[in-house]
C-alpha cells in the first residue's frame, strides 16, 4: 500500500509551487484518493468507454499517467484485437513507480511507458486517449493545440477520455470549493495541509468552466461533448471525434 501523504502537516512561511517530484510520487495513491472526490470511479468508468471506443490495430494513450492507474483499468478492459497502450509522463519519479505496478501485472496488450513532454511527443493512429485529470497542469494557452493534436490522430468514431477539476459562477464556485473541502477534512486532512496544498498548487492548476472545455473540444476537432459524470468540482467528459 501507498504512504500516507503528509507532506502539508508541517507550517511552512512560504509554500512552494506544487511539483509531482519523488516526494509527491511516493504518497500519490494515498494523495488522490483523499483529495479527488470520485477518483476510484473515473478510473474504472475510463476502462469501460476506453473499451467501448477502442479500435483494433490501433494505438490507446494514456497522458499524464502518472502512476498507470488508467493505463491499467484500460488494460484490463479492452477487447479490441492488435491495440497498443501507451502511458505518458514527464515525471520521471512517477514513471519510475509505474514500471514497477506494470511488472506485476501481464493481463492484457503491451503497454509502453514514456518519459516525455505530452504537448511534445507525436501522438498518431488514436482511437482512444485519456487526459484523467490532466489538461488542468498544462499552461491554458497551449491546451487547445494539445486538443487539436490528439483529435488530429484519433480515429473517426475514437473518443478522448477527460477528468477535470472544473471552474464555476462565482457562488456555486464558493460552494462546490466548500463541499470539496468538507470530503478533505472528513479524509483526514487538516485545516493547515488543505490551506498549504490550496496555495502550493494555485499557479499550477488552472481550472476552467465547463462551457470553456466543451467550446474548445469541438474548436479541436471532436463532434461530440458529453459529461458523463461528476462529484463536486471534479468533472468527467467523454469527447466522440
Ligand atoms: N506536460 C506534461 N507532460 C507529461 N505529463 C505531465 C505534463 N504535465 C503534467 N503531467 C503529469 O500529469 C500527472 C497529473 S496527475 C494524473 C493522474 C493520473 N492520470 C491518474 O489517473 O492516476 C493528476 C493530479 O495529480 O491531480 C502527473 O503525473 C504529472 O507529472
Ligand atoms: O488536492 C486538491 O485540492 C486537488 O485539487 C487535487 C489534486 C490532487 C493531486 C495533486 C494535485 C491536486
Amino acid at each position: 500500500m501507498s504512504e500516507r501523504d503528509d507532506i502539508y502537516t508541517e507550517a511552512h512561511d512560504r509554500v512552494a509551487d506544487f511539483e509531482f517530484n519523488t516526494a509527491v510520487a511516493r504518497v500519490f495513491p494515498d494523495m488522490i484518493k483523499r483529495s479527488v472526490p470520485g477518483y476510484a470511479e473515473t478510473v474504472a468508468m475510463s476502462g469501460i468507454i476506453a473499451a467501448r471506443y477502442a479500435k483494433p490495430h490501433t494505438n490507446i494513450y494514456d497522458l499524464g499517467c502518472s502512476l498507470g492507474a488508467v493505463t491499467l483499468a484500460m488494460r484490463h478492459a479492452l477487447t479490441a484485437e492488435g491495440c497498443r497502450i501507451i502511458g505518458i509522463d514527464n515525471s520521471e519519479s512517477m514513471l519510475e513507480r509505474a514500471g514497477h505496478y506494470l511488472a506485476l501485472d501481464d493481463e492484457g496488450p503491451a503497454v509502453d511507458l514514456v518519459c516525455a513532454d505530452i504537448c511534445e511527443y507525436p501522438i498518431e493512429n488514436a482511437s482512444v486517449t485519456a487526459l484523467n485529470f490532466v489538461l488542468q497542469f498544462i499552461a491554458p494557452e497551449q491546451r487547445l493545440a494539445l486538443l487539436s493534436n490528439i483529435a488530429a490522430a484519433t480515429c473517426q468514431g475514437g473518443a478522448l477520455i477527460l477528468s477535470e477539476k472544473i471552474a464555476f459562477s462565482e457562488d456555486e464556485q464558493s460552494i462546490q470549493d466548500t463541499l470539496h473541502h468538507d470530503f478533505k477534512r472528513a479524509n483526514g486532512y487538516s485545516d493547515l495541509e488543505i490551506a498549504q496544498k490550496r496555495s502550493a498548487i494555485e499557479n499550477v492548476l488552472i481550472p476552467e468552466t465547463e462551457d470553456v472545455h466543451r467550446q474548445r473540444l469541438l474548436d479541436a476537432g471532436f463532434s461530440n461533448v458529453i459529461r458523463w459524470y461528476q462529484c463536486f468540482n471534479f468533472v468527467s467528459y467523454l469527447a466522440i471525434k
